[in-house]
């Protein structure tokens, strides 16, 4: 899996940014805060496994957190917008939901599964797990997060 690494060279952004509907977003500057970003899945199996989008504050350590998570401790709601154009089940990449971990117990049972077709667009709590199952195919999933002040 390739994630956008805040890099202006990375082809991903580069794409991003000749979308004409993307462009007053300036890529570059929403990656940079935190709310903007691109996951690539070239299909060979790769996976994204269970996390949360947000990060509690006093958790917060951006040394230790990789760019893809950056500014994560505003993030309350995420939108994930799906770029591939046909996908069908067999490619799997399922994004799956769980109920909100408790503090202190293992993960809860799933409570969501859902299809990539492209174009579909999912929007969860940033502090909600999940994951992507393995994926074999090219899988583009575009992620917004909305921040709290
Ligand atoms: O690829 C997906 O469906 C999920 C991506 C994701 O969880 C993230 O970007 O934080
Ligand atoms: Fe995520």
């Amino acid at each position: 899996m390739v994630l956008v690494s805040g890099d202006p060279d990375e082809p991903q952004l580069k794409y991003l940014g000749s979308l004409p509907v993307l462009t007053i977003l300036s890529p570059q500057q929403a990656a940079d805060d935190g709310l903007l970003g691109l996951a690539l899945y070239d299909g060979e199996g790769v996976a994204y496994q269970i996390h949360e989008d947000y990060v509690p504050k006093a958790d917060y350590d951006p040394e230790n957190l990789p760019e893809h998570h950056r500014e994560s401790y505003k993030r309350r709601v995420t939108a994930i917008l799906y770029l591939q154009d046909d996908w069908s089940e067999e490619l799997g990449g399922a994004f799956r939901a769980h109920a909100v971990r408790p503090k202190t117990e293992a993960w809860v049972p799933v409570t969501h599964v859902s299809r990539q077709e492209g174009g579909s667009l999912i929007l969860f709590r940033s502090d909600m797990p999940h994951e992507v199952l393995p994926t074999y195919g090219q899988r583009f999933a575009l992620s917004m997060w909305c921040h709290a002040a």
